[in-house]
């Protein structure tokens, strides 16, 4: 059974200044989030992933377009209406309370009972680690725990949807991964709605069921963590989601004596039998021609046979070597487990498999065929 759609935009814009005229900060971004998702708004500085939390919350007005939440049309009631919880990027604790009213806030304001709000306030504290500074007000604790408090707040709070603007920028590494895990459990176990914003991809696909990958205001993808991996919609979800980044190369493509070829910069064919590619992705690459390729640095593989690399640089990270290598006019990345023992300057082999080309449009940057699978 699927769950109930909990929230709807609905070609939604963001004009900052006059509509049609103004900053075109958020680009008629439609998406569909049920009950009970976790959702990740990625994408780098100034894609239009706050201004989309703001609209939904209420603290931006909506250009164009709807926004539905729990079954009502809110683009136009104010933030109180909407019964969203919000931690904010720059916390807005009450400074004049301690942390912990700041947390019991909307859970007084309901009047439930003494002990359950102490009850809730305090498990939510020890989730995130905050239960040393309760009594402490907001001036006298770091940025991070400061952040800790404001996410907090909002967890606590029963509501139709909450909203997590950055909610572990400032926080440490090693306490970032404890808390992700903790966070999602105490969501999930809730049942709670959640969109989170966040430039960090560890953090969108750790905690999140579907990533709105976002740039330009566009929403270039929006999809569970593993299809965005496998099947990125076009070049930018491609090269933005997967570290290090995929490889990517212009290629033009024939086919001669039972062979199909990608004729690459510098003179490089890239070539397979014609057979190694289903019928229908090898008709569709013939028909494009001019298609950029695309492969994930882990499944570039050194190989007896191959196409011919240079090394430029090998490093070892500590449990896998980044080794990258002069092809086709460009750099390609090979990630391998193991310490590789190879130095600059040396000459290697490299051997991609039909099956984890990824083929793209070169003029729309649309994704046309994954391996065998063509592009939805
Ligand atoms: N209040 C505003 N007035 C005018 N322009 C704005 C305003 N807020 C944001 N913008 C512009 O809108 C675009 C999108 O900004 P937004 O803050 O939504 O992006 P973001 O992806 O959240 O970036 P960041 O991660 O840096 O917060 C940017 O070009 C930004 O400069």
């Amino acid at each position: 059974m699927t769950a109930p759609m909990q929230l709807q935009l609905d070609a939604v814009d963001k004009f900052y200044g006059p509509v049609g005229l103004g900053l075109h900060a958020v680009k008629t971004i439609s998406m569909d989030v049920s009950k009970g998702d976790i959702i990740a708004l990625l994408g780098s500085s100034g894609c239009g992933k706050t201004s989309t939390l703001r609209m939904i919350a209420g603290f931006e007005a909506v250009s164009r377009g709807k926004i539905r939440l729990a079954g009502r049309e809110v683009q136009m009631l104010p933030p109180v209406k909407r019964n969203v919880a919000m931690a904010f990027e720059g916390y807005s604790l009450y400074p004049t309370v301690t942390v912990r009213d700041n947390i019991a806030f909307a859970l007084k304001a309901l009047r439930l009972p003494a002990a359950e709000v102490s009850k809730r306030v305090n498990h939510v504290s020890e989730m995130l680690e905050i239960t040393d500074m309760l009594d402490k007000y907001p001036s006298s604790i770091s940025g991070g725990q400061q952040q800790r408090a404001s996410l907090a707040r909002a967890l606590v709070r029963d509501a139709d949807l909450h909203l997590l603007d950055e909610p572990m920028g400032q926080l440490e590494p090693q306490l970032r991964t404890l808390l992700r895990g903790r966070i999602k459990h105490y969501i999930k176990e809730r049942g709670l709605t959640a969109i989170l914003v966040t430039h960090d991809q560890t953090e969108a696909n750790a905690l999140a069921d579907r990533i709105a990958v976002m740039e330009g205001g566009v929403l270039q993808q929006f999809a569970s963590p593993s299809e965005i991996k496998d099947r990125p919609a076009n070049l930018f979800t491609g090269t933005f989601v997967g570290e290090p980044p995929m490889n990517v190369f212009p290629a033009t493509v024939s086919v001669t004596g039972g062979a199909l070829h990608f004729d690459l910069q510098g003179g490089l064919d890239l070539h397979y039998a014609e057979t190694a590619f289903a019928p229908e992705v090898r008709a569709q690459m013939l028909a494009r021609r001019d298609v950029v390729i695309g492969v994930r640095p882990y499944a570039v593989h050194r190989a007896a046979q191959g196409a011919r690399a240079r090394v430029v640089a090998n490093q070892w990270l500590g449990d896998q070597s980044h080794i990258a290598a002069s092809f086709a006019g460009k750099t390609i990345v090979l990630v391998e487990h193991d310490r590789a023992p190879l130095r600059e300057g040396e000459d290697i082999a490299v051997e991609i498999r039909p099956d984890d080309l990824h083929v793209f449009d070169a003029d729309t940057g649309r994704a046309l065929s994954h391996g065998q699978e063509l592009a939805a």
